[in-house]
């Protein structure tokens, strides 16, 4: 029974642990994997889907700035350095503008036929725009103009066609993609809620499990302390510690209380010719004589072997003579059956009351007087009650 608690204990709060540290990882697994893919869903939805359409925002930009640039240079007539300067201008426009298509090819997911006819389109402009510089710069701006009219426009016009297509499939897209993003981010936040929700349930029912457990263990500790393991009545600690509240209880209330002390005549001779279960037996059943006999506000308890503590608060000596006479009569003229054998047996008490003695009667002295007179019992011949100070 000793080694029992501390390993039961041991037991529980091992298995407290290890659930909490299961528990523990579980939920660090499940809240960086959330944060994982809400990450990357968050990533791609400003990576992935806009490059496009901002490259194609970007290649519309660059188109326009070049077609301007073409337009001023010949309406303005420009030369020399301003020549230069629009040179200069219009070639890092088309080097922004290769590095937009470039990005377009790489991520459109729509027809990419149309991207290789932008591609194509644009080669086509950048001849155009070679013969109106070699036009502007040799001052042939008629020429210049015509060719703008002639070829530039509606080449400028059919590549703003199609960017205008690529860039509305790739809006499009993008709008497709955040909406199924924020139903992901939606999901993620739901299923992390109840995983979370799943998990605290477990604990609490973990807890409430291993907190019963506890409580068991605690209340089963308890009555084993304080119980006799063969009869289930109170054991000599449980009986000294009620027997000495009864006693302070009486000097203080001057409230009478009897104290009986039994002890089962020759039990050793029953012991010897039918064994120590029968002997058992004989003690589970003088219990049980005596419960159904004394009154439930009265208290039995096993001293030590076969020696037994009555204790009747509120009776006086009188009463408490007639209550264990009779369950003594009880005890003598009833038999425990065993095995076909009939069993007689019966029991000497010494009887004490606190009216017999001084207010300032402790507890040692009520043991030592209870036992004189169950002396008193077994010398007058046994299967008797002595009362101390005088006998029934
Ligand atoms: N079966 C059983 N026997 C017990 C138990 N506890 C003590 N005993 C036995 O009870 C016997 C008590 O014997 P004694 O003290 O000589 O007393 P007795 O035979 O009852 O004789 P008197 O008290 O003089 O009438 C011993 O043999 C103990 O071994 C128990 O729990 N079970």
């Amino acid at each position: 029974m000793k080694t029992q608690r501390p390993n039961g204990i041991l037991y529980i709060l091992i298995s407290g642990f290890m659930i909490a540290f299961v528990g523990a990882l579980l939920f660090l697994w499940i809240f960086f994997s959330s944060m994982r893919a809400m990450h990357q869903t968050t990533r791609d939805l400003y990576e992935h889907p806009y490059a496009v359409t901002n490259a194609a925002l970007q290649l519309k930009t660059s188109l326009y700035q070049i077609r301007s640039s073409l337009l001023f240079a010949t309406l303005a007539q420009s030369k020399g350095q301003a020549l230069q300067d629009t040179i200069q201008f219009i070639r890092d426009q088309e080097s922004l503008l290769e590095k937009n298509i470039r990005i377009i090819a790489s991520s459109y997911s729509g027809d990419k036929q149309q991207i290789s006819k932008l591609q194509a389109e644009l080669q086509a402009l950048y001849h155009i725009r070679a013969a109106i510089l070699e036009k502007l710069q040799t001052g042939h701006y008629v020429e210049a103009d015509r060719i703008i009219e002639i070829n530039g426009s509606p080449k400028f016009v059919e590549i703003a066609k199609l960017t205008e297509s690529v860039l509305a499939f790739a809006q499009q897209r993008a709008n497709a993609y955040v909406s199924e993003s924020q139903k992901q981010l939606e999901g993620h936040t739901r299923k992390g809620l109840m995983y979370a929700t799943l998990l605290l349930t477990l604990f609490l029912i973990v807890s409430v499990v291993l907190v019963w457990r506890m409580y068991r263990l605690h209340a089963e500790v308890d009555k084993f302390a304080f119980t006799d393991f063969l009869t289930g009545i109170a054991n000599r600690r449980r009986f000294m510690f009620e027997l000495e509240s009864e006693i302070r209880r009486s000097q203080r209330y001057g409230s009478p209380f009897s104290f009986a002390m039994v002890d089962i005549d020759h039990f050793k001779k029953i012991n010897d010719r039918y064994g120590h279960l029968v002997g058992d037996l004989v003690l589970q059943n003088f219990c049980l004589k005596c419960v159904s006999a004394l009154r439930t506000s009265d208290m039995i308890g096993r001293l030590g072997g076969e020696e037994f503590g009555i204790l009747m608060p509120m009776t006086d000596l009188h009463e408490a003579a007639r209550v264990i006479e009779r369950l003594r009569s009880e005890i003598d003229h009833s038999v425990v059956t065993e095995n076909g054998q009939q069993i007689h047996y019966t029991a000497s008490f010494g009887l004490v009351a606190s009216s017999h003695h001084h207010l300032d009667l402790s507890l040692t002295q009520m043991m030592k007087s209870a036992d004189a007179a169950l002396y008193n019992a077994k010398q007058q011949g046994r299967n008797r009650v002595y009362i101390a100070n005088g006998s029934l």
